[in-house]
């Protein structure tokens, strides 16, 4: 299976190409009789389109999906859910002079091997990071069916290069938190260090080169118990899930790396009794022991790369002619990732949890 998930009951299958005629998804396994805000489906989905503001791609796309199956008047019909977004904004001549030098960093070179040639290199084809608007339609459904049974998730921007914003505070992050850091582009907890991220991005670009950085998500509202051991916990579902975003390098969940340089005792979260609950006095196991969930917060971080498309010259080869050559990228590519890449991670977590609790 590529390009597609099943967790439990719930199935998400991508199809498409950045330079096809359309992209879409078929998720199956939703329940029946939901009723879905469609204006707050399309609201998700602008955060990943494409944006004229110096960030993002200059391509346009408005990332409408196009409901065949699976939604009447607005309510799930728990049958085979279907959108498919057209591409409306190819520019497939910019490819053409370059369709056979391996972009470094981007899959044009494994996908033709792996593809034996027949891979459509026109802006990435199948590996293109628009294939995530299809990802992020599903996460819309997901994120309202989470809302509907009380969990709330959300996602920021952590850092670009030395641009940093505050972390989540794991043990109290709230619902409230998270729909307000959700609601801005880019999002942030404390805006105050928006400009200086533009600005890293600005540089960036201006000396043709790319930047990219950390993604933190949250989730709230889940009980503890949810979940399994081995090869089939949530920090499994929501990792496979994560990395099917194009430039995810890394995940790490709770306090994730640096509890190797931690003791025991500063690693581990006491527990307590507040009202009437269990929960821990911290959270360096993000909301996750033994692949079940402990009722604190779910909190993760990811790596995404700097985009690979720099128009800065670099060093390649033709595969087909086997030669060296030097590679000058043209076109309308993301200087950083990151920002629209915030609404893709919410959304591929939010189905990993939602197959627990569908
Ligand atoms: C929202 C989003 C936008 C992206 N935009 C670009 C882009 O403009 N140019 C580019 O070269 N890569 C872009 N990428 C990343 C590539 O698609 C990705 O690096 C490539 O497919 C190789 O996959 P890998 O990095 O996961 O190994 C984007 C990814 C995402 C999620
Ligand atoms: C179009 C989108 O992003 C694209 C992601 C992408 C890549 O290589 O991943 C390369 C660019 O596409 P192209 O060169 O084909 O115009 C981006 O614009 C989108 O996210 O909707």
């Amino acid at each position: 299976m590529s390009s597609a998930f099943k967790f439990g009951e719930l199935s998400v299958s991508i199809f498409g190409e950045s330079h096809g005629k359309a992209i879409g998804v078929v998720i199956d396994g939703l329940p029946g009789g939901i009723g879905i805000d469609f204006d707050a489906v399309l609201d998700f989905m602008a955060r990943r389109a494409p944006k004229k503001d110096g960030t993002s791609t200059m391509r346009s796309e408005k990332d409408f999906p196009n409901v065949v199956s699976g939604m009447v008047d607005g309510v799930l019909t728990g049958t085979p859910l279907c959108a498919v977004i057209q591409n409306t904004d190819q520019h497939s001549a910019d490819y053409k002079s370059v369709s056979h030098l391996a972009r470094p960093g981007h899959a044009d070179y494994t996908g033709y091997v792996r593809y034996n040639g027949s891979n459509d290199l026109r802006g990435g084809g199948h590996f293109s990071g628009r294939i995530t608007a299809p990802l992020v339609f599903a996460g819309a459904i997901a994120s309202q069916i989470l809302e509907s049974k009380g969990i709330t998730t959300g996602a920021h921007i952590l850092s670009i290069m030395d641009a940093g914003d505050e972390r989540f505070d794991p043990v109290n992050v709230n619902a409230e938190q998270l729909k307000q850091v959700r609601s801005r582009y880019l999002p942030l907890i404390n805006t105050d260090v928006e400009q200086q991220m533009r600005d890293v991005i600005a540089d960036a670009a201006a000396k043709l080169d790319s930047v990219g950085g950390i993604i933190e998500y949250a989730a709230v509202g889940l009980p503890a118990g949810i979940g399994s051991p081995m090869f089939d916990g949530i920090e499994n579902r929501i990792s496979q899930a994560v990395f099917g975003v194009p430039a995810v390098k890394g995940i790490e969940f709770g306090a994730g790396f640096d509890v190797a340089n931690m003791y025991g005792s500063n690693n581990n979260d006491e527990f307590c009794i507040e009202n009437g609950e269990i929960r821990t006095r911290t959270n360096n196991h993000g909301g996750i022991l033994g692949g079940i969930t402990s009722g604190m917060p779910i909190v993760f971080h990811v790596a995404m790369k700097p985009t690979p498309s720099i128009a800065r010259l670099q060093k390649t080869v033709d595969y087909t002619t086997m030669t060296e050559e030097t590679l000058g990228i043209k076109g309308r590519h993301d200087p950083c990732i990151v920002p629209r890449a915030v609404p893709c991670i919410e959304s591929a977590a939010n189905l990993a949890i939602l197959s627990y609790v569908i």
